[in-house]
């Protein structure tokens, strides 16, 4: 088994997050997160999984900044954030590279600098030649490279990723992991990932936090002490299936 860790469990690097004892009620009573405590550290890659309800999309709002906690301490270091939902939310009648440029356009970048910025983004996710094409002659998988380029070219510090590739087909699916491990591993961004698979939480983080329902609260962290870049030869190993059968008896 490969226990070294060559980038990022990075428990010793600083704190990008810190939740301390966090609750969420809505104001129709509610209670969607109580007693959460979690600390994410900076350039790590962390999953939040739990069945449906259990605050998982709460949990990330708040991290980003998007919602407040009812109760408790959230410290968020960076306010350079960006979101990436399962819908890619592309503006039909822009071009893919108009597209990318918005969050620029938004915050008065000038045109130049951002066509050069979303052509740099757009070469991360390897649609450089699409750069000028529509939405609608995009695959799912197209689209959901474009959302993500949408989300770095204003070069965040923090990547809150809720369930991005829920709707993509599994081959889809997997090579866009390995675009996301790879965009990761060449930056210090710090991810924050909701998903359903637990497969998938164990492939791409280097922590699983393994939630549960009414209210919505942390069971368990599992480390995944898998170093990186992963490989296919991890997602058939006894070590996977083992953190699989470890995560699911969590959450069952
Ligand atoms: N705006 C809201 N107002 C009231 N209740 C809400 C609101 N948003 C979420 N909830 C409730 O809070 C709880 C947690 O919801 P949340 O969407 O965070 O869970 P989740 O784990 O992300 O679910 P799923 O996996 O189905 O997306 C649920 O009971 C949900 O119905």
């Amino acid at each position: 088994m490969t226990t070294t860790i060559d980038r990022k469990t990075a428990t010793e690097a600083a704190e990008a997050i810190r939740i301390q004892d966090a609750g969420k009620q809505y104001e129709n009573g509610t209670l969607a997160l109580s007693n959460i405590h979690l600390s994410v550290h900076e350039g790590e890659f962390v999953s939040l999984v739990g069945p449906s309800g259990c605050g998982k999309s709460t949990l990330l709002r708040i991290m980003a900044g998007l919602d407040q906690a009812t109760s408790g301490k959230v410290q968020i270091q960076s306010e350079q954030a960006s979101f990436v939902f399962q819908e890619a939310n592309l503006m039909p009648w822009r071009t893919v590279v108009a597209n990318v440029a918005l969050p620029l356009e938004i915050s008065g970048v000038s045109a130049a600098e951002r066509k050069q910025r979303a052509l740099a983004a757009l070469e991360k996710v390897g649609l450089t030649a699409h750069a000028d094409s529509y939405p609608r002659q995009l695959s799912g998988g197209m689209k959901m490279r474009v959302s993500i380029a949408r989300a770095l070219v204003s070069e965040p510090k923090l990547l809150f990723m809720d369930e991005p590739f829920g709707a993509l087909d599994e081959m889809t699916r997997h090579r866009l992991h390995e675009e996301l491990l790879n965009i990761w591993m060449n930056s210090n961004l710090t991810i924050v990932f909701v998903t359903h698979s637990v497969f998938e939480a164990v492939y791409l983080s280097g922590r699983v936090v393994a939630m549960e329902a009414h209210p919505g609260t942390i069971k368990q962290i599992i480390p995944i002490e898998e170093s990186y870049p992963r490989t296919n030869a991890f997602m058939t190993s006894p070590q996977f299936g083992e953190k699989v059968r470890e995560i699911t008896n969590t959450l069952t």
